[in-house]
């Protein structure tokens, strides 16, 4: 069976790292993301080495339709869908009483809701092609232990873990698997993001911000997006068949669990 990814927030970081890995595994991918110009990137560099394996879509992760546009598209050019990845999300830093209506619903419109929506509009692509299929979603570290400063962001990780759980039993008797991947700190714009405020508070810059998280990481060092790509490979690949329900931890040892 021809092997067909979605992947979204494939614009930049752990997305288009996701993309780039699966075409090289072989997979057709769908670069899924806001902004047009950076998913027609990714899908160019792609289709360079790998020619027509990769299109190009822009889409809103928090939008129930466009879900369902890019993933009724993705069918229209590859003619299948096999694997959803779920990767899209953003990351408040949020101390508790500085969180407020508009950042709770913004976070959950996309990294709770947008799950949702892609777990839908795949399970309604698997089943109009009359097979089964895999999901992947994009939890973290700071979905399996709380990270002060993170209550927004963190809720909804926890969250993606427990839809993760919830779909998987449900899921399974129509040969569909759901499990996720939790990722420590990855060298991603969003990361910088994060560590250039930790730089500000404290008068550095940003390389400085980004090392003081490698503190509490047993392997010593922060990761790449193709350090995650390569767990998210194994997630969409058969070697992971009989696995559903989980959350790949690709953190260099942060949380145990
Ligand atoms: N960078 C890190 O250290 C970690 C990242 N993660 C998770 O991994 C995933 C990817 O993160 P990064 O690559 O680091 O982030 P990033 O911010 O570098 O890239 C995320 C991409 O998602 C896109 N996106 C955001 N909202 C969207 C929406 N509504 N619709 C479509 N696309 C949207 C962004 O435009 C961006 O291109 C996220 O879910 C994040 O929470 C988890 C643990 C650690
Ligand atoms: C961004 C993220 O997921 C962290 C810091 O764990």
């Amino acid at each position: 069976m021809k092997q067909v990814a979605l992947i979204t927030g494939a614009g930049q970081g752990i997305g288009a790292a996701i993309a780039k890995r699966l075409a090289d595994d072989g997979f057709a991918v769908a670069v899924l993301g806001r902004t047009l110009s950076k998913v027609e990137k990714v899908a160019g560099e792609i289709n360079a080495s790998h020619p027509d394996q990769a299109l190009a879509l822009k889409a809103d992760v928090a939008k129930r339709d466009e879900v369902f546009a890019a993933v009724a598209a993705t069918v229209d050019r590859f003619g299948d869908l096999t694997v959803m990845v779920n990767n899209a999300g953003v990351a408040p830093t949020t101390p508790i009483m500085e969180v407020d209506e508009e950042t709770l619903q913004w976070a959950q419109a996309i990294n709770v809701n947008g799950t949702v929506w892609g777990i839908q509009a795949a399970v309604q692509a698997f089943e109009q092609a009359g097979h089964g299929g895999k999901i992947i979603n994009a939890t973290s570290q700071a979905g399996i232990e709380g990270n002060p400063e993170l209550t927004v962001y963190g809720s909804t990780k926890f969250a993606i873990r427990g839809i993760t759980q919830t779909t998987a039993k449900e899921l399974a008797p129509k040969g569909i698997t759901v499990n996720a991947f939790a990722p420590g700190i990855v060298k991603t714009p969003m990361m910088y993001d994060i560590a250039h405020e930790v730089a500000q508070n404290a008068g550095q810059d940003d390389e400085w911000g980004m090392a003081q998280f490698s503190d509490g990481i047993a392997l010593g060092y922060l990761s790449s997006p193709e350090d995650v790509a390569a767990g998210v490979a194994f997630l969409a690949g058969p070697d992971s068949n009989y696995m559903t329900g989980q959350t790949l931890v690709v953190d260099g040892g942060m949380v145990f669990h």
